[in-house]
């Protein structure tokens, strides 16, 4: 295994990203100086139902930007649609989304994960009878979703497999799964499958990793450590994207934030900002009362007393469905 060597991005630096961020327009859509992500008009209906209007989005480089709204807002929509596992309604009608300034409107999914903007997958029940190490191979191919098995039997996969095994291991070693590495990924903790996810999206070496939910599931004594692996990423240069329900976490670690509500972007700014923005407090409280919009005790006692009784109820609720399986 070689060693594993981090190199440092100026916005390691949390006075540069100040700075930068400081100089962004507290509203939607605002302009960014060096965006990764330029997106426009897209539109996606189901029926008569709008899941997704955004008019104009900038994702600014190098920053860990946090894509927040109540339940129903469409952000996990708005993730499928910008990389390529769903078509806008608007598609061919000024729908335009490019990354890296390269245009990806009609780009299918593994072309955008290809591109450099790669999305973490849930473990799928396929994926949790793999090993760890053969998932981390599968995310070497360029998380091509529903290709992923195809790609598995490409003539090149032997040539390169030593390569990329050796960059697994690093991989592993760094979120800290390598003695797990011959382990059913099925047999991991909620905590360690994030891991897994996030490990395997770096093996196809994104600009920007997209995370929906990276903390959802996960024991109290790894989130500190999930936070830490995102922000090195950020300190490394990547581009971070993701969608979190929990307010502390965002407060936590996010550069900045976008707000979305009904389809719409609604607000953009410092987590401080959006939070205490009337329009964001609005869409929260009309979606569900007792959101809780954090504050800066994101590991306080209670906060991680909470965590665990939901950690509890979720093991029990997958222990419970993998017993029924296994009768079945
Ligand atoms: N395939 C689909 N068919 C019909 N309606 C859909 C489909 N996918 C999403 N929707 C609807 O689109 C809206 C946006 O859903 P989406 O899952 O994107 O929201 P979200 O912000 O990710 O919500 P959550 O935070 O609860 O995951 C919801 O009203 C949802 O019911």
């Amino acid at each position: 295994m070689s060693e594993h060597t981090n190199t440092v991005s100026s916005l390691a630096d949390p006075a540069a990203r100040a700075a930068l961020t400081g100089g962004f327009e507290d509203a939607p859509g605002a302009a960014k100086p060096d965006p990764i992500l330029v997106v426009d008009n897209i539109v996606r209906q189901f029926g008569g139902m709008t899941a997704v209007d955004v008019q104009h989005l900038e994702v600014q480089r190098g920053l860990i930007t946090a894509l927040i709204g109540p339940n129903g807002a469409g952000k996990t929509t708005f993730f499928n649609l910008i990389t390529g596992f769903d078509r806008p309604t608007t598609a061919g009608k000024g729908a335009h989304w490019s990354f890296d300034g390269r245009t990806l409107d009609k780009t299918s999914a593994s072309s955008v994960a290809r591109a450099g903007m790669v999305r973490t997958f849930q473990l799928t029940k396929a994926l949790s009878r793999m090993t760890v190490i053969d998932n981390m191979m599968l995310g070497a191919q360029g998380q091509a979703g529903e290709n992923l098995f195809k790609s598995m039997f490409r003539p090149t996969w032997r040539s390169q497999e030593r390569e990329i095994e050796a960059k697994a291991d690093d991989l592993l070693a760094r979120f800290k799964l390598y003695e797990k590495k011959h382990d059913y990924a099925g047999s991991l903790s909620g905590g360690q499958r994030k891991l897994l996810e996030m490990a395997r999206a770096l093996m196809s070496d994104p600009k920007m990793i997209m995370l929906d939910e990276p903390m959802a599931g996960v024991n109290p004594a790894l989130t500190q450590s999930l936070l830490g692996h995102i922000q090195s990423l950020r300190d490394e240069g990547m581009t971070v994207l993701f969608v979190e329900h929990d307010m502390h976490v965002v407060r936590h670690i996010s550069d900045w934030v976008a707000v979305m509500a009904e389809g719409r972007l609604v607000a953009e700014g410092s987590a401080d900002t959006v939070m205490s923005n009337p329009a964001v407090i609005d869409a929260y409280l009309g979606a569900h009362h007792d959101t809780d919009l954090g504050d800066d005790a994101l590991l306080s006692e209670e906060h991680m007393q909470e965590l665990a009784e939901e950690v509890a109820a979720e093991e029990a609720e997958r222990e419970a469905e993998e017993e029924a399986e296994g009768l079945r």
